[in-house]
């Protein structure tokens, strides 16, 4: 069965729409990108399904998570169905409330004892390639970096077991580094973990990660193939000149590549 599908989307402030008539699915296990440049509708898109729409936004159309519908007007949360990694892991956590006690809160509301939601917290966060976890589990957000927290937040949307998990622009706001470390554990989230979609304006990133990508522009789906056609014959300029720009940056410097 579909993991999820989205059919007709459509997003708007005071009747205009921002994004318009949107259709994709994700299939069990699948990861899949949604590209497009600044302004295209890629997190208005994550906002809707996981219920965070800026106030006066209204969402319609047809959400499914493993065929079970969700109504998308007035919708206001998230709900068990999606866990989010956002672009600020720092914001995304409770900076009062020690990290432990946050991953554990998911676990223990699925019935685990809390022996085993230490354990199991213990296992993500080494899952995430944090390797002093008992260090970690008593730690306070503020007491960690900026990689080391969108690891946390990781560990958290796995921790939730949701059918799907939303990653808004998740290294946005990491160094080179860290960026590249958790690319690697978005790309190995196991398909066990149920659906990915990865909200990103970084084809590399994307093609590191998912299978297959939905292209937008101006909140309108413009193109949609699995990554290696998408790459090797875009068929929109839009994603034929963001093929361009992602070959040009990996290009020698002219001055190397004239010599
Ligand atoms: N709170 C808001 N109020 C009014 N318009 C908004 C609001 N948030 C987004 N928009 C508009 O909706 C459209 C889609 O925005 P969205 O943030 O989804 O784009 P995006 O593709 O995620 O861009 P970026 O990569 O820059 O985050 C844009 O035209 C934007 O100006």
């Amino acid at each position: 069965m579909t993991a999820l599908l989205v059919q007709g989307l459509t997003i708007s402030l005071h009747g205009k729409p921002l994004v318009a008539g949107l259709d994709f699915s994700i299939e069990p296990g699948e990861k899949l990108a949604l590209l497009g440049s600044s302004g295209s509708g890629k997190s208005l898109t994550a906002a809707a399904l996981l219920g965070q729409l800026p106030a006066g936004m209204e969402a319609t159309g047809m959400l499914r998570v493993n065929g079970k519908e969700i109504p998308l007007r007035g919708r206001r949360l998230a709900g068990r169905e999606f866990a989010a990694i956002h672009q600020n892991p720092a914001a995304a956590l409770n900076p009062l409330v020690r990290l432990g006690r946050q991953l554990a809160m998911p676990l223990r509301n699925a019935g685990l004892s809390g022996r085993e939601a230490r354990e199991i917290s213990r296992e993500l966060l080494a899952s995430v390639g944090l390797a002093d976890a008992d260090r970690m589990l008593r730690s306070f957000s503020g007491e960690l970096s900026g990689g080391q927290l969108q690891r946390v937040c990781i560990a958290l949307a796995l921790a939730c077991r949701a059918d799907i998990l939303v990653a808004d622009e998740p290294t946005t706001a990491l160094d080179v580094v860290n960026q590249a470390r958790v690319l690697e554990i978005l790309a190995g989230v196991p398909s066990t973990a149920g659906g990915l979609l990865l909200i990103t304006h970084d084809l590399a990133a994307a093609e590191q990660i998912c299978g297959r990508a939905v292209v937008l522009q101006d909140g309108r789906k413009i193109e949609e193939a699995h990554m290696p056609e998408l790459i090797a014959r875009p068929r929109h300029p839009y994603t034929a000149a963001m093929v361009d720009s992602a070959r040009s940056s990996f290009a020698p410097p002219l001055e190397v590549a004239a010599a």
